[in-house]
This record gives structure tokens, sequence and C-alpha cells, in this order.
């Protein structure tokens, strides 16, 4: 792989590909050239540092790196998870052809289509009142207690379809941090609160701990009896929900081949169905299936994922761009960027590739990223005249759901717009003097102060737009952004479907606990956290 850095580096050094704003310049054509789409979504990426040449070379790129046959290994349900020996096929739970999958000699559709037919008579019951609480009322309020893939994915979703949503008010409770599920159930009535303890294993300490204090709350008023009205699960350890008390009629599965962060379009998305009801929970898979049949069929210029991702690794193993902004133009899109950074950061922020041997050159940058125009108003100073480059993925849908707020979605898309035109564009010297003289400065004064008012432009961004963010947009959005991080994992020779890195400060925290609660003393810990615990408990009251 390393030659064809070396070859990209030099073709960006020949050709200026780094100077998009020459490029625009000498080329009209170049949005309709580097831009393209599937159904009403459209990625521009014309604002980036590609060419023709760049293009060539990363096509190549790809193909050495066997993406495409990567790809099909995954969909076929190969084990392509080596570490843990696991095949991944969250693509299956969106497999709308009903296309058999096969997994160990297994046919896993079947299963699929069960679990998902049960999630949908538990949600239209819960919806309809016909499954009710320990006291006959109708829930009001369902809280899903999980964390990391078992509260990201639905939590983001609920807040980005709140236009379509008619059921129970979905509450997320995921931090240990008490204060987390206090402040929640302060609100809450428990006659009419159902909880979902979502845990892929079910031994995140964290959700365990947070599912008792719940299991409390209903105890304590309901009595013990009232328990079992109250509580639905999600989980691949069934054997564990039992030993919990959850009855067998209300704990829907999954399997090993679904990845935590990947898992929203398993019974994970209970929440979300329950939410916004089992037809638009169909869309929403309509929607990933859609990227899915695109992302293994479209040739790799017309590739949403495979440009997304290669454009992704080439930023970030070609130009040395350490992280990457994500910026939607979209408040119901306000927990994305949390949401992939697990996707993203979780998944390719790993120091080996397959074999155990270092990565050669970079894995992973660092997603972040607030929705605009908030972040606007905060960090896009960075953005804009800070030593490092970041490139920013902007996304915006034509139509709000306010259609007596018209003027405001038109503010909103201008901003973005102009956020995107104003990386690109920069400001001159010679410019921002001659707007400081236009106002009246002193010559000698504009001379000091135009350095300040200087932006290099030339800053890339990528930009989507869609029609509206349906269930269909956003299920078509999160599979285009799973796709992308599989293409740049392979670019980066790494497992994506892994997460050792988590485990160090698990083992660590269970050895701590007893030092933290006093039941074991500090010796042989590094002075730091020694000192720490001293702190700590020094201050406890
Ligand atoms: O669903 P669970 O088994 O409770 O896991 C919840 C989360 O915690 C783990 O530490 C992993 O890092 C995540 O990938 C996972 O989504």
């Amino acid at each position: 792989m390393q030659s064809i850095v070396k070859a990209l580096r030099d073709a960006v050094a020949e050709t200026a590909a780094t100077d998009i704003r020459a490029a625009f310049a000498a080329d009209p054509d170049r949005f309709s050239r580097y831009s393209i789409g599937l159904g009403d979504l459209l990625l521009d990426f014309s604002k980036t540092a590609v060419n023709p040449k760049i293009m060539t070379l990363l096509a190549e790129a790809a193909g050495k790196a066997g993406v495409a046959a990567k790809r099909e290994a995954m969909f076929a349900g190969e084990k392509i998870n080596l570490t843990e020996k696991r095949a991944v096929l969250h693509t299956a739970l969106r497999n709308r052809a009903n296309t058999p999958v096969i997994v160990d000699g297994a046919d896993v559709m079947p299963d699929v289509n069960a679990v998902l037919s049960a999630m949908g008579a538990f949600a239209d019951g819960i919806r309809s009142g016909k499954i009710a609480g320990a006291t006959g009322k109708k829930f009001t309020d369902i809280v899903n207690i999980g964390i990391g893939g078992s509260d990201l994915g639905p939590a983001m979703t609920t807040l980005a379809l709140a236009p379509y949503h008619d059921g129970p008010r979905a509450h997320y409770v995921s931090n240990v941090d008490g204060a987390h599920i206090a402040d929640t159930l302060k609100l809450l009535d428990p006659e009419t609160t159902l909880f979902i303890i979502a845990s892929k294993t079910f031994t995140t300490i964290e959700t365990m701990t947070n599912a008792k204090s719940a299991r409390a709350f209903i105890a304590d008023k309901l009595g013990e009896a009232a328990v079992g009205h109250h509580f639905a699960a999600v989980s691949t350890a069934l054997d564990k929900v039992a030993a919990f008390g959850i009855d067998s009629a209300r704990v829907f599965g999954f399997w090993d081949w679904v990845g935590g962060r990947y898992s929203i379009w398993s019974a994970i998305g209970l929440p979300l169905m329950i939410s916004v009801g089992p037809e638009n929970f169909g869309a929403f898979l309509d929607g990933a299936y859609a990227v899915d049949t695109h992302f293994r069929s479209a040739p790799f210029e017309k590739n949403l994922p495979m440009v997304l991702g290669m454009v992704g690794w080439y930023q970030r193993n070609v130009l040395g761009y350490t992280s990457r902004a994500v910026i939607p133009y979209d408040q119901r899109l306000s927990r994305f960027a949390a949401y992939l950074q697990q996707l993203d950061m979780e998944s390719n922020g790993k120091g080996v590739v397959i074999d155990g041997s270092p990565v050669d050159g970079s894995s992973g940058p660092v997603v972040w990223g607030e929705p605009g125009t908030n972040g606007q108003h905060a960090f896009f100073q960075l953005l804009h005249q800070g030593t490092d480059i970041i490139p920013v993925e902007f996304m915006i849908a034509a139509n709000g759901f306010e259609p007596k707020l018209r003027y405001q979605h038109e503010l909103l898309m201008s901003n973005c717009l102009a956020q995107s035109q104003a990386l690109l564009k920069g400001r001159t010297k010679a410019e921002a003097k001659a707007q400081l003289l236009a106002q009246k400065w002193a010559e000698d004064e504009a001379e000091k102060i135009a350095p300040h008012r200087v932006f290099t432009g030339n800053r890339p961004s990528i930009t989507f737009v869609y029609d509206r963010l349906t269930p269909f947009a956003l299920g078509r959005l999160i599979a285009l952004y799973e796709h992308r991080v599989f293409v740049e994992g392979v670019m980066f020779g790494i497992n994506s479907f892994d997460q050792w890195g988590v485990e160090l400060g698990k083992e660590l925290a269970t050895g701590l606990l007893p030092v933290v609660q006093g039941a074991k003393g500090t010796e042989g810990l590094d002075s730091s956290t020694a000192g720490l615990v001293a702190a700590l408990k020094g201050r406890a009251e």
C-alpha cells in the first residue's frame, strides 16, 4: 500500500491537488464531475482535493486492497471478524429481499424475520394499550437502559425521527452515574412506565446497575409482582436475561454476528419502533437496504460508500488530516456525531493490522461534530483559521417538517452553503485590507489588522443534500456511513469489527472499585492514581 500512497502523494504535488479553489476556476464542470447521487440523496465531494489523476489512483488503491472482494465476503456471512471468529451481518437485518444468508450452514433470515415480527406485535401492543402496566394503565413512557451500541443508535434515531413520533415518550439512560437514572425517573410515573433493558452481552456493569435501580423503582411503588409487566429486554444472551427475571415472551434476541455499534437494525431498535411504529421502522430498514444494494452494484466512481470511504482514507493517510468534523444542518441529527464516534472510532481506531503487526501509516481519524448553525458560533473559528486542516462533512435537507417556519429553513440552508463556500474561498490579505479601508481604517492600521482577517481557504468539505429526513433517508444515511467505515477499515488493513481497546479500562475499574470503597488499600498503584483515590476519599461526605 505504501507504493500507492507514495504515488498519490506525488500526484498531489504534481497536480497541486490541494488548491481546490484553482481546480474550480479551471473546470466549470467540477461540481457535476464530483457529485454523485442515490435517489434524492446527493453527495457533493467537489470541494475536496480530488482530480482525475487522484480518482484513478484511489480506484487503483481500492482494487489493490481488495475492497470489493472483502465487501462480498462480509455480505456472504464469512467470518471476517477474525479476532472474535464471527461473521459481520448487520446487512442481513435489513435484507428486504429476504434472500438466504448462510452462517455455519444455516440461513439466518427465518430468525431475523421472526424477531422482527415479534417486535412489531409487541410495539403495536404497547402503542395501542393492549399491552399495559400492572395496574392496567396504558404506557405513556418507555425507558431504554443500555450503553454504547445499545443506547446511541436508538437514542440518536428516536431524536432524528421526532416528526414521526406518535407512540409513548422515549427516554434513554446509559451512564452509570446515578444522576442519569435519577433525573429520568423523577419525571415518570411507575404505573405508566415500561423499561427496556438493552445489552448485547447482558453483563455490562452500567446497564446491569441501572436495570437494578429501575427494578427497585417499580417494585418499591407497585410491588414485586408488578415487575414482570414493566420490563422487556433485548440481548444475545437469553440465558442471562432469564436469570435477571424477565419473562421470555418479552425478550427480543439478536445474534453474535451483529456488532453493538451496528445493531440499530436489530431488536436494539425496539424503542425506535415503539416510538414511530413498525411501518416507519420498516421504511428505515428499506433505506439501509437501498444503500446495501447500491454499495454492491454501483461502479466505483458512482458508488457513494466507496467514494466517501476512499476520499476519507486519502484525507487521513495521504494528506495526513487527523480529524474530521460532521456537521448536520439538522437539529434532529444533533446526536449523529456522537453515534458516528462509536461507529467510526470504535471500528477503526486500531493500532495493528489483521496479522497483528503495526498499522502501516495511520488508522481512523478523530470524528467529532455538533449541529449547524450552533457550531458556527463556537468552534468554526478553528475550522476557518486554525493551523490544522479539518475536513468537514455537512448535511442538509431541502425541506424541514415545519412549513410555517420555511424562512428559518431558508436561513439554515444558506448558512450551510455559506460555510462550505467560506472554507473553500477564504479571503486574501489584499481583500481583507481593502475591506478595512472601505470601513475607513487608517492605512497603517489596516495593514496591521488585515492578517488577522485572512482566511487561507482551500479547506475541504463534503456536503450531503436530501429531500427530507424521513425514516428511509435516515436509514440510508446511517448505512452509508457504516459502509464508509468498512471501506476505510479495509484500506487501513485492520479488523473494524472488534473493540479490544475498551477492555483494559473495564478491567482496571473492577480492580479499583474495592479501593474506592475502602475495602482495599492503594499499595502497588502508581502515585497519581493513589493520590487521586486519597483526594476523593478526603473529600467524601
Ligand atoms: O450491549 P452491551 O453488551 O451492553 O455493550 C455495550 C457497549 O459496551 C462495550 O464496552 C463496547 O465497547 C460497545 O461496543 C458496546 O456497544
